[in-house]
């Protein structure tokens, strides 16, 4: 079946079903419930549809506690079962596969059946599992494996505590980083220092590759008026996952990258396999900064930040300067025009504004670095009060679908 016809079929399904759904509240002369529907419905336990509307709210809300993906998918790719199904495209069964990893055989097929029935690895014949585009991603060489594995192994276990967390004195009010529930879990089981310790793995900046993909973050490659700019500074430019693509993009553009001193090490590496032509022509330069301590280089036009750091870069800029925070903007799940002002996407009715569940990873990425570092992402008004107290305003919002450009310059 064609991709068109694979696509077609599915909104086939997903029409029929409502509309059988739609016939059978007729029939027992019910009104069809809606998300905002707050009582059960007698037909709670018939309906079997796939939308949060219809269906059964003991599926739907038994499903939010019984998430055991992170723990599954943790296990395939600690395991490297996408490396090893890769030398046998047509499928391995079970029992080859449990002894290649030393696993109980019907375990590892209850865990790669619920990975299978989620999409990711196909299940070709009783017991033989395939890789399929979603399980490629486990593999151990792409980035995108690594942060997921960052996410099931670590911060899932910040999430594991988070009541305890909440209702302990100690732990409850404070916003302090090291407050963290990931850091709260991994310090009991042996981690010593704080978040940055832990950060300084390679694999935290192997999962900074991967989130660019992830956020859309090359979304404003191409929504960004990067013509009038010729000089950019990423603040806490990572391995510079950000700046590639712009420099390689528009050849006038000169770059500093600016993070802590065994970042940048490893940063230039990865420079000179993406882009040797930037080295050669002098086109980057790379630069010790600890943003919390000391401003970064003065008089660039663009400041980039995926942090905000906004007293220590307000000081470096001049009034030709804008500093763009890139990001999460937090929006709530109801209906304010103003934000409509501000050029904030919002969706349009019967939809729940934010977009519902299609933006749910903006308000994972907010719980994850309450995980992380105990903190949040911010709504706009967040940024705005934040921006005013470091002497700036907001100029411009750029909204890139799952992040959003916030343009500041000097007030
Ligand atoms: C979330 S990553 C952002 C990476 C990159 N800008 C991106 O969007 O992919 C945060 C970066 O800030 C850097 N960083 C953390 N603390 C820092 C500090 N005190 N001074 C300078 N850089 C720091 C980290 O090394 C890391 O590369």
């Amino acid at each position: 079946m064609s991709g068109e016809a694979e696509l077609e079929a599915l909104l086939e399904i997903v029409n029929s079903s409502a509309r059988l759904a739609i016939t059978e509240y007729k029939k027992h002369g019910n009104n069809i419930p809606t998300i905002h529907s707050t009582e059960f419905h007698p037909l709670d336990l018939a309906t079997n549809t796939l939308c949060a509307s219809l269906a059964p709210p003991q599926h739907t809300v038994v499903n939010f506690a019984q998430c055991h993906d992170w723990a599954c998918t943790s296990a395939a790719i600690r395991e490297g079962i996408a490396d090893i199904l890769e030398k046998y495209p047509s499928g391995l069964h079970i029992r080859e596969l449990s002894q290649t990893v030393g696993l109980e055989k019907g375990k590892l097929a209850q865990i790669l059946r619920i990975l299978a029935s989620k999409g990711c690895l196909i299940e070709v014949d009783t017991d033989v599992f395939a890789n399929n585009r979603l399980s490629l991603i486990m593999k151990s060489s792409n980035d995108c494996g690594c942060l997921t594995c960052l996410h099931a192994q670590d911060v899932s276990q910040g999430a594991s505590v988070l009541y305890e967390i909440l209702t302990e004195s100690e732990y409850a009010m404070p916003y302090e980083p090291d407050k963290a529930p990931m850091i709260y879990v991994l310090k009991q089981k042996g981690l010593k220092g704080s978040f940055f310790d832990w950060m300084k793995a390679d694999n935290y900046h192997r999962a900074m590759i991967a989130l660019g993909p992830v956020m859309g973050s090359l979304s404003i490659l191409h929504h960004y008026p990067w013509n009038d700019v010729a000089t950019v500074c990423d603040v806490g430019a990572s391995v510079g996952s950000v700046s590639i693509p712009p420099l390689k993009a528009h050849p006038r553009l000169k770059i500093t990258d600016q993070d802590l001193p065994e970042v940048l090490e490893a940063a230039r590496n990865v420079w000179e396999k993406e882009a040797p032509e930037a080295l050669r022509e002098k086109r980057v330069e790379f630069l010790a900064l600890h943003f919390f301590k000391e401003a970064p280089i003065p008089g660039k036009d663009v400041y980039y930040v995926a942090a905000v750091i906004l007293c220590n870069i307000s000081k470096a800029m001049e009034p030709h300067s804008r500093l763009l925070i890139h990001g999460y903007v937090i929006t709530g799940a109801n209906r304010r025009p103003e934000e409509e002002q501000l050029r904030i996407d919002i969706a349009p009715e019967p939809m729940l504004p934010n977009f519902g569940a299609g933006s749910s990873r903006k308000y994972r990425q907010d719980l994850n670095m309450w995980m992380l570092h105990n903190a949040k992402e911010r709504t706009v008004d967040d940024q705005i009060a934040l921006a005013s107290a470091a002497g700036l305003r907001l100029a411009k919002v750029y909204d890139l679908a799952e992040t959003a450009v916030l343009e500041l310059r000097l007030a």
